[in-house]
């Protein structure tokens, strides 16, 4: 049911950074399908309606200061129609071509390579949710349209194979190709300046190790997954092998701070920037024939796997919080997957969503728990890894249950009731302590008068979340992305960026970097189409909140004519039912009803039958009058909170200027100054501290990264009690 969903997937979404597939990979999609479009005189297609902030983002142009420049990068193909793995299936077919079904994709023979170079190892992998494919022996990929492309101009020439080198001759904008060259650039300097951790003497090593608690992963481990040290920053590098030619591709830098006795701080940056860092950490090191992995969510995690238990393990590149599904084909071959996600119930989580994508047959997860520590603390601790791998449980659900089978997760959430919470706001205590956290799978209803600022308010709800690293998809019917981008910045930026131009790369910059992407709807919209287009976002970037603005002008006007409350209870229903499947939280912003202007909003106020507050996790109203004394104020009502029942109201203070409603922030924000290229060692010093310093965040929760932004603040830390 959850793939067949999947597979509806539309063309309506929108990033504010660019998802780049592979980054080691030659080809572009977008130049594939150029060429194979101009090989079989087809017209080109509509425009695809994603684009990146740097699209959207240049909000103050008015002022005469900036050009728009289309930045081809940024969009990223969405399957225009809709595809089935049946479709595909009967596609293949019909032109003769065997295929093995697979767990995520389906296998055929590679087109990009002669017959005597091996044609029978299938090696080009079909996604069977998006159809995007990959060729893993010459790294073309392209979408399903680009394949059926190909292989129509293989027919119709009588080709055997085609040439990938036929599609080289459509290379990157001048601008994309200088970019990546500056990043391999600075990822060379990187590497060639860091040392093997075997290379140092004995007791400096010891005292690296001590610093990240790896003092039992031996020197071999580091040496054979390659990890070296940054000596300028005392951070390890973690290497980024890739491409037909295994050269490096990436770095990602860790570096331990101690924050008291009690705490280190790891922070991390990665070249290139995060969003497109996609490095399964230990694939170099799997053998072809393995039919068995442990996949973490840490470099350290699988080298403590390694070492341990020497099961093939590889490392998720943004941890917990996504698999890309670009990375499934080099996952293939496995025939068992042992999620190992770490010690947390965030984790516990992660690891079952992904194994959805996985295919849930053949994987196991391992629980978080007092005895199933993450990997690294498991071996510092003396366990044994092999016993907890062993001791895993299958991902595949039975479809009734014993409570014996229940009580090990009943234990969970009684040991870890604030993680079972859910993540809280760092700007917004109040809604902490009524409301305790924002938890997957619930539904929030959110109502307020018209014109009372409910937009903005939840705007900034939602970003706070962003910044923690919860994946968003932004659903705005009734503003358009563009106003709605404008204001989140300002509240992220917490600032008038009109009046501060200057300062709008730097926090573009660093506003890219978030896990943030928007649906391209406006006005009146197709439940059924709304509802593919959260799917195919939560397949592809692992969406853990949606948010709807708002359910009228969705469901638009057209409805007059049927009973307008059975079509809303309906669309109600619906969302509850995605809520709860896809794991993830939506918040539907539904207009009240008209009430006399002196009263205050109730539940009861929501537009439409009972059926929303009914199916509603939480119910939450923002409150114009009355309660509060000062004119214009407003404040947060909590009507319904499910989860423990605690409900209350706290006062809002609007800032005009940030557009925020979270207390006002002591100090003012400053620009930290941008090192000068390095010239030597300890140019590059300042550089890299700078680096490690973007990750770190103040009391305020503002991210203090400089212009060249290398890591999601929201995601890229964590905290170990030692
Ligand atoms: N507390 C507030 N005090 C004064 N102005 C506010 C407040 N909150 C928001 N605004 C401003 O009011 C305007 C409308 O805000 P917003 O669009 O968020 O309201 P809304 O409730 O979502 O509107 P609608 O009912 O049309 O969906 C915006 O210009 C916003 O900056």
């Amino acid at each position: 049911m959850w793939r067949f969903l999947l597979l509806k997937g539309t063309t309506s979404l929108l990033k504010v950074v660019d998802p780049k597939f592979l980054h080691q990979r030659p080809f572009s999609s977008l130049c594939l399908r150029l060429v194979t479009q101009r090989l079989i005189y087809k017209p080109p297609e509509a425009p695809q309606h994603v684009i990146s902030l740097r699209c959207t983002g240049y909000l103050f142009l008015e002022s005469g200061t900036r050009s728009y420049k289309k930045d081809a990068k940024s969009t990223v193909d969405f399957p225009v129609n809709p595809i089935t793995v049946t479709d595909i299936k009967q596609y293949l077919r019909s032109k003769d071509i065997p295929f093995h079904d697979g767990y995520s994709c389906l296998h055929i023979p590679s087109i990009f390579i002669s017959s005597s170079a091996g044609k029978d190892s299938f090696s080009l992998f079909i996604d069977k949710t998006t159809g995007q494919f990959l060729c893993k022996d010459t790294l073309v990929e392209g979408t399903w349209e680009d394949l059926q492309d190909c292989l129509e101009v293989m027919q119709k020439e009588g080709q055997e194979f085609l040439s990938p080198h036929v599609l080289l001759g459509y290379p990157e904008s001048v601008e994309e190709q200088e970019e990546r060259a500056r990043e391999l650039s600075e990822v060379q300097r990187i590497w060639s300046s860091s040392v093997p951790l075997t290379d140092l003497p004995e007791d400096k090593a010891q005292l690296i190790k001590t610093m990240f608690q790896i003092t039992k992963i031996s020197n071999a481990t580091l040496k054979k997954f390659g990890v070296r040290l940054f000596k300028p920053t005392k951070s390890l590098v973690f290497p980024w092998f890739s491409g037909l030619d295994s050269s490096i591709k990436g770095v990602k830098l860790v570096s331990a701070q101690s924050t008291d006795s009690e705490t280190v701080t790891y922070n991390e940056a990665t070249v290139p920037k995060w969003s497109s860092y996609y490095n399964l950490f230990g694939l170099p090191l799997v053998g072809r024939m393995d039919s068995e992995v442990v996949l973490t969510a840490h470099e350290l995690d699988t080298l403590a796997v390694s070492q341990a238990t020497g099961l093939p393990s590889v490392a998720l590149p943004r941890g917990v919080s996504c698999l890309p599904p670009v990375l499934l084909p080099y996952l293939e071959q496995f025939k068992r997957v042992t999620l190992w996600m770490g010690d947390n119930i965030r984790s516990w989580e992660a690891s079952k969503i992904f194994s959805r994508k996985l295919g849930l047959r053949r994987c196991s997860l391992v629980r978080p728990g007092e005895y199933h520590p993450c990997p690294r603390d498991g071996l510092a601790q003396g366990r044994n890894l092999s016993r907890i791998i062993k001791d895993s449980i299958p991902a595949a659900h039975k479809s009734i249950v014993s409570f014996k089978q229940l009580r090990e997760d009943v234990y969970g959430e009684l040991v870890n009731t604030e993680q079972v919470a859910g993540v809280k706001w760092s700007r917004f205590p109040e809604l902490n302590r009524i409301l305790k956290g924002h938890r997957k799978g619930e539904l929030t209803v959110f109502t307020g008068a018209t014109g009372s600022g409910k937009t903005t308010f939840i705007s900034e709800v939602a970003l706070d979340l962003c910044m923690q690293g919860v994946n968003t998809l932004w659903g705005s019917f009734e503003i358009n992305n563009v106003r709605l981008a404008k204001i989140m910045l300002t509240q992220f930026a917490m600032q008038r960026l009109e009046e501060n131009l200057e300062q709008y790369d730097y926090w573009a910059d660093n506003f890219e970097e978030l896990p943030l992407y928007f649906m391209t709807f406006h006005g009146q919209q197709n439940i059924k189409t709304v509802l593919d287009t959260m799917q195919h976002a939560v397949y592809l970037y692992d969406i853990n909140h949606v948010i709807i603005d708002n359910l009228q002008f969705m469901m638009g006007q057209e409805n007059l004519s049927v009973d307008k409350f059975a079509v809303q209870d309906h669309i109600i229903g619906a969302f509850r039912k995605f809520a709860t499947n896809s794991s993830c939280h939506v918040t539907l912003i539904i207009h009240p009803r008209k009430e006399e202007d002196d009263r205050e909003l109730q539940t009861a106020s929501i537009f439409g039958s009972a059926k929303a507050s009914q199916e509603a996790d939480n119910v939450l109203i923002l409150q114009e009058k009355k309660l509060v004394t000062c004119p214009g104020r407003r404040s947060l009502q909590v009507t319904k909170n499910r989860f423990d029942g605690d409900v209350g109201i706290f006062p809002l203070d609007f800032n005009k200027s940030s557009l925020t409603f979270s207390a006002p922030v002591k100090g003012k924000h400053k620009l930290k100054k941008v090192p000068v290229k390095p010239e030597n060692e300890e140019v590059e010093e300042n550089k890299v501290t700078a680096k490690k310093d973007e990750v770190k965040k103040d009391k305020t929760n503002k991210p203090t990264k400089t212009p060249r932004s290398v890591n999601n603040p929201a995601t890229g830390n964590e905290t170990i009690t030692k």
